[in-house]
């Protein structure tokens, strides 16, 4: 038994279309924009820096800071209809539990879309745990919410499972093996980021962990 700890956007799920769409109503009464392609590489330290990384894209003033993203967590708290899990996942965390790993979700999205999101994709029932970026005083990259979580599942060591640059700087700080999924939201290629296993297919991820486990 062991514990493998998932990030959420980007990795089990492809929510930049809902991040994407809620970001735009936000910016709407700015007579602003953003394309899918940038929200995309907006994501990944949260709420607060998806919003002033859109601003500074933008030349939107600080000023603007608090009321966009008040208005974007408004919508973003039930953002649901355009996201789908990645090809394959769900049926690959059944397979992970079924050979009796416990599971958990750290992610850096505000806990209360992550929690929506989760219980809308049955998410919710086949993990343990769930840290979102506001559920402590950091998020990642900071260790913390890995410790957070590995502590709430009572496990000494765990894979994280990631997309992003954010994800393998955590997984480095809190000293546990990386698994890179190639399809989120990547900014760098795959072999700038130092990872213990790579993976672009959810069906390949059960024995992969398997392997990675073992070999640690
Ligand atoms: O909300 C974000 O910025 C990123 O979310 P993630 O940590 O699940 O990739
Ligand atoms: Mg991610």
């Amino acid at each position: 038994m062991a514990a493998i700890i998932f990030d959420l956007d980007g990795t089990l799920l492809d929510s930049a279309p809902d991040i994407h769409a809620a970001l735009n109503a936000a910016l709407a009464p700015y007579e602003r924009s953003v394309s899918l392609e940038q929200a995309r590489g907006f994501i990944g330290r949260g709420a607060p820096v998806l919003v002033s990384r859109a601003r500074a894209a933008l030349d939107l003033d600080d000023s603007l800071q608090d009321p966009i993203l008040a208005d974007f967590l408004d919508r973003y708290e039930t953002a649901v209809a355009l996201t789908q899990p990645y090809p394959g996942a769900l049926e690959a965390l059944d397979t992970v539990a079924a050979r009796g790993h416990t599971m958990a979700i750290c992610t850096n999205k505000p806990i209360g879309p992550a929690r929506f999101v989760a219980a809308h994709f049955g998410l919710d029932t086949r993990m343990r745990a769930m840290f979102g970026g506001d559920s402590l005083a950091t998020r990642k990259p900071d260790p913390e919410m890995l410790h957070a979580t590995m502590a709430t599942l009572g496990a000494e060591t765990c894979l994280y499972v990631g997309d992003s640059e954010t994800d393998c700087e955590t997984a480095r700080a809190a000293d546990v093996p990386f698994v890179l999924f190639t399809e989120g939201y990547r900014h760098t290629p795959p072999e700038a980021l130092p990872h213990a296993a790579a993976f672009g297919d959810w069906a390949q991820f059960p024995d992969l962990a398997e392997r990675v486990l073992m070999s640690g």
